[in-house]
């Protein structure tokens, strides 16, 4: 079956079993040429087998991955992986110890303008002058760089990143990560990562998909994922949210906030979500709720709040007039989600 399409990855049905374990639930994915996408999910989920089906490393049971136009595989078909014009880049970035960093960068190239393309390599991620350093006498974020030229240099129709951002320090990691988007969106690749990391899949990418337990959840802008999460499922594994029980009718639910208003005509038992930015405090003698809790990240804390019987998370800047056992009046400032009560 062909089915053309303007996506640089179309995985449809696909699935994966090893020995008796579904690994991979009839996956569709897809994503637009020239963007960045994240594959974001809890270990286990299947994430870094999809990225393998779509290298070549594994075969398919069933269903069709496409690259562009050009089916790569199918239960009949499997393109070699070095055929895919897939370029790669580990997790433990995997260069030759006993190679140059010239060579490293150089190790998929024909002969031919081969030291041209090393240079200009070298020089788009910044480490221009250090071919002739060995892997062992670079930092972490310079051998991820290496890394990432090694795999740009034969021009790749795609490329894969498997936890490219785990093995470097907390400070390493931001600074890294956007010179890589900033490279990748530099030469217009199409690039996919896999994450398990929340913060890292919404602030890179164009595209996050979320997978849980072998199959894709939801598939959206990082913004659009946050804001209007399909399910419940997604809702609570990005970001911090409270859930609470309502009762809908039209376009209101009424809850242990109050009455509030839907986004979309609902009826009958209902979970909504609140993102903790959603709710506002003022302190209040005779306000509804009572902060049992403080956590205090900086730039921002979240309150934990007893309301009724309901306990909430409400974020708000670095106060200090904000602490545990004060009074509080909290009210609903921003979109409510709601999904059909399981
Ligand atoms: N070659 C294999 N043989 C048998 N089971 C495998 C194989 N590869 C992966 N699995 C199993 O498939 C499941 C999904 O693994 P996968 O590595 O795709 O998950 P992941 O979401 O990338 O997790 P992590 O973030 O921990 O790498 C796991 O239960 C894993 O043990």
């Amino acid at each position: 079956m062909h089915e053309p399409t303007n996506f640089a990855i179309n995985c449809r049905d696909v699935s994966k079993t090893f020995n008796t374990t579904k690994v991979l639930d009839q996956i569709d994915f897809q994503l637009p040429g020239g963007s960045l996408g994240a594959l974001l999910g809890p270990s286990g989920c299947g994430k870094t087998t999809l990225l393998r089906l779509i290298a070549g490393f594994e075969t398919i049971d069933q269903g069709q991955i496409w690259l562009g136009d050009r089916e790569i595989a199918s239960a009949k078909t499997h393109v070699p992986a070095e055929q895919r014009q897939i370029g790669m880049v580990f997790q433990e970035y995997a260069l030759f110890p006993h190679l140059t960093v010239g060579q490293n960068v150089g190790y998929g190239l024909g002969r031919q303008a081969r030291q041209q393309r090393i240079d200009e390599l070298l020089e788009l991620v910044g480490l221009a002058g250090l071919a002739k350093r060995m892997p062992h006498e670079l930092s972490g974020g310079q051998q991820q760089r290496v890394a990432l030229a090694r795999a740009l240099a034969p021009n790749p129709q795609l490329l894969l990143l498997d936890e490219p951002f785990s093995n470097l320090d907390a400070g390493l990691r931001d600074q890294v990560r956007s010179a890589t988007k900033q490279i990748l969106r530099h030469v217009g690749a199409t690039a996919l990562f896999v994450t398990h990391d929340q913060a890292e899949a919404l602030s890179l990418a164009d595209q996050v998909t979320v997978m849980l337990g072998g199959k894709v959840m939801q598939s959206a802008s990082p913004h659009e994922l946050y804001l209007r999460p399909t399910s419940q499922a997604v809702a609570q594994f990005v970001g911090e949210a409270n859930f609470l029980a309502g009762i809908a009718r039209d376009n209101s639910v009424e809850c242990g906030l109050g009455q509030l208003l839907l986004t979309k005509p609902m009826h009958g038992p209902v979970t909504l979500m609140i993102r903790p930015e959603a709710l506002q405090l003022v302190p209040d003698p005779i306000g509804n709720g009572l902060i049992l809790g403080q956590r205090f990240y900086g730039h921002y804390q979240l309150l934990d709040v007893q309301i009724g019987a309901l306990q909430l998370a409400v974020q708000t800047g670095p106060r200090l007039d904000l602490a545990p056992n004060l009074r509080v009046a909290v009210s609903v400032q921003g979109p409510v989600v709601a999904f059909e009560a399981s």
